[in-house]
């Protein structure tokens, strides 16, 4: 009886306790994040700031949508509805104002740089940095001054005929598919993937002394096949950093064939690395300027692991970039007949071969010019914020205090889009870049402001490829124009731009374009 009465009372202790514990974890359980919430709205020195208050009180908003693809469709609609400086996290704040590019990115005297944002650049764990991820501001100058060799305008020069060959070689590959349309000479592409082609074999040619073949096979070579299905991750480790001890677990998590994978596909890249570096042939490509212009003794030289980081960084950064723009300016221009026929009659008009066609006289085209920077403006492509933060002491962003460690980006897709800087913003407008468009008198363009467009970003981090992606860019539409008429496919797959999702990278999607040759004589 004694005991049965002791052991119900032990029993009745241990219930009590442990609805006690329950209750106790469910009140913080579901007080916290309401504390969090409060302090986050009313009492964080952002607070201050517009914004939706559910992406203001809790990160988890802004991760999520980065993990369903849609940052930058939500963010561009936060922006048109709070205006060009908007709270988008609790510590994060999303610029669509052309004078972000001067307060974030060029060097302002008296203030620190802002660093670019470890939590999209960092490195993955055992990786030796590249220029994209370099760790401190010496170890970024370091390689970027030693990268820079590769891109200066006498670098430019003498890798102009293997950046042509590939170009020409996709012009050959689309005149025997419209050949095989017999009579009509036309045949529909997915120039997406034409785009993909030409641009990875010539960052393959200039990086590695070895094209990836991609135009000879018609095919994405596996390397860039995996390449692009790691957007996905990217996006995802990228979500998981803003959670430090979720980052720690989601990493132990990846099952190990994904890693696996992950690691091979980045040691192919230094396995052709080293191919390269083994070549007794002099070429004139990126290794080539990198070795001649480095110096053990002053220590202005990569480290072996820096190379091979470096040269996989170069090859996707001078791809991807070129081909989304190339993508995003054909598909407007297929749609805007009044633009396409301005730029063939150029381009028609001026050559009367395609050897004539050299980067200097390229760049002269004023309307060809025009039609690239009107494709980076409406299709830029990293239309995300491009990531940094507010160095030590804190700074201020169009007269905005901000405190040390805000993440601050400039949004291109809004900015760019913006009806307040852009006449038809919306509206693929190559007009709007000549100079007429300032000139003359009554033109709807007269008070755009084309200096908010910087698709190469300006100052300290801005693009070391850019005259490299223009000559290239160049290159391939007015050779494209020259060869073939292009229109919409009749029934083909068309894209949305605006609609297609955004992980690290954009994911394009199939546009089928009609082309019919022009031109009877081979190349
Ligand atoms: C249309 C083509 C291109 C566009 C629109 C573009 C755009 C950009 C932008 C916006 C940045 C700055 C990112 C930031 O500040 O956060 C950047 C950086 C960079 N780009 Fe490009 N890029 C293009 C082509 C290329 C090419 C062809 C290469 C080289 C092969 C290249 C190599 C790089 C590198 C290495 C950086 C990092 C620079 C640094 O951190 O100092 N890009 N690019």
């Amino acid at each position: 009886m004694f005991e049965e009465s002791v052991s119900f009372g032990v029993f009745r202790m241990f219930f009590i306790v442990t609805v006690s514990i329950l209750s106790v974890e469910l009140k913080i359980a579901t007080q916290l994040p309401i504390a969090i919430a409060i302090r986050n709205l009313y009492f964080h020195p952002l607070s201050r700031y517009p914004g939706p208050s559910t992406w203001c009180a809790f990160r988890f908003r802004y991760c999520y949508t980065l993990w369903k693809g849609d940052l930058v469709q939500d963010l561009h609609r936060i922006h048109l509805q709070y205006g060009p400086f908007v709270r988008v996290a609790p510590n994060e704040i999303s610029v669509a104002h052309p004078d972000g590019w001067d307060d974030i990115h060029r060097r302002r005297p008296g203030h620190l740089s802002f660093p670019k944002n470890p939590i999209w650049w960092g490195e993955l764990p055992d990786r030796t940095p590249s220029i994209v991820s370099a760790a401190t501001p010496e170890d970024h100058k370091r390689m970027r001054d030693l990268l820079s060799h590769c891109f200066t305008p006498k670098a430019l020069k003498a890798q102009e005929s293997t950046i042509n060959l590939h170009i020409n070689k996709m012009i050959e590959e689309l005149r025997k598919r419209c050949l095989q349309g017999q009579n009509s000479k036309s045949a529909v592409v997915n120039i997406v993937e034409w785009f993909c082609f030409v641009t990875f074999d010539i960052t393959g040619d200039l990086g590695f002394a070895e094209s990836f073949h991609c135009l000879e096979s018609n095919s994405m070579h596996p390397w860039v096949e995996e390449l692009f299905s790691y957007g996905r991750v990217g996006a995802l480790v990228a979500a998981m950093r803003h959670y430090a001890v979720l980052f720690k677990i989601f990493m132990q998590c990846i099952p190990k064939s994904v890693l696996d994978a992950s690691l091979a596909n980045f040691n192919w890249g230094v396995q052709k690395t080293h191919q390269r570096l083994n070549l007794e042939v002099q070429r004139e490509d990126w290794i080539k300027y990198i070795l001649h212009n480095s110096n053990e003794e002053t220590g202005d030289s990569l480290s072996i692991g820096e190379l091979e980081n470096n040269m996989n960084v170069l090859i996707f950064a001078g791809s991807d970039t070129c081909s989304t723009v190339l993508s995003g300016t054909t598909n407007h221009l297929i749609k805007s007949p009044h633009a396409l026929l301005k730029l063939t009659n150029e381009i028609r008009t001026t050559y009367s071969s395609m050897a004539e066609m050299t980067f200097e006289s390229l760049q002269r085209l004023s309307y060809l010019n025009a039609v690239i920077e009107e494709g980076l403006r409406m299709c830029p492509p990293n239309p995300s914020g491009l990531q940094h933060i507010v160095p030590v002491g804190g700074d201020t962003v169009l007269g905005h205090w901000l405190p040390a460690g805000t993440h601050v980006g400039v949004h291109q897709q809004s900015l760019y889009r913006s009806p307040h800087y852009f006449h038809e913003a919306n509206t693929f407008h190559p007009e709007r870049w000549l100079s007429s468009a300032k000139s003359l008198p009554g033109s709807p363009f007269r008070d755009d402001k084309l200096e908010a467009v910087q698709s190469f970003s300006t100052g300290t981090w801005g693009c070391i490829g850019k005259g490299l992606a223009l000559a290239e860019l160049r290159s391939v539409m007015a050779r494209l124009v020259w060869n073939f008429d292009m229109s919409v496919a009749p029934g083909g797959r068309d894209v949305d731009w605006l609609s297609q999702k955004s992980y690290a990278m954009l994911e394009r999607q199939p546009l089928d374009v009609q082309l019919v040759l022009e031109r009877s004589e081979t190349l």
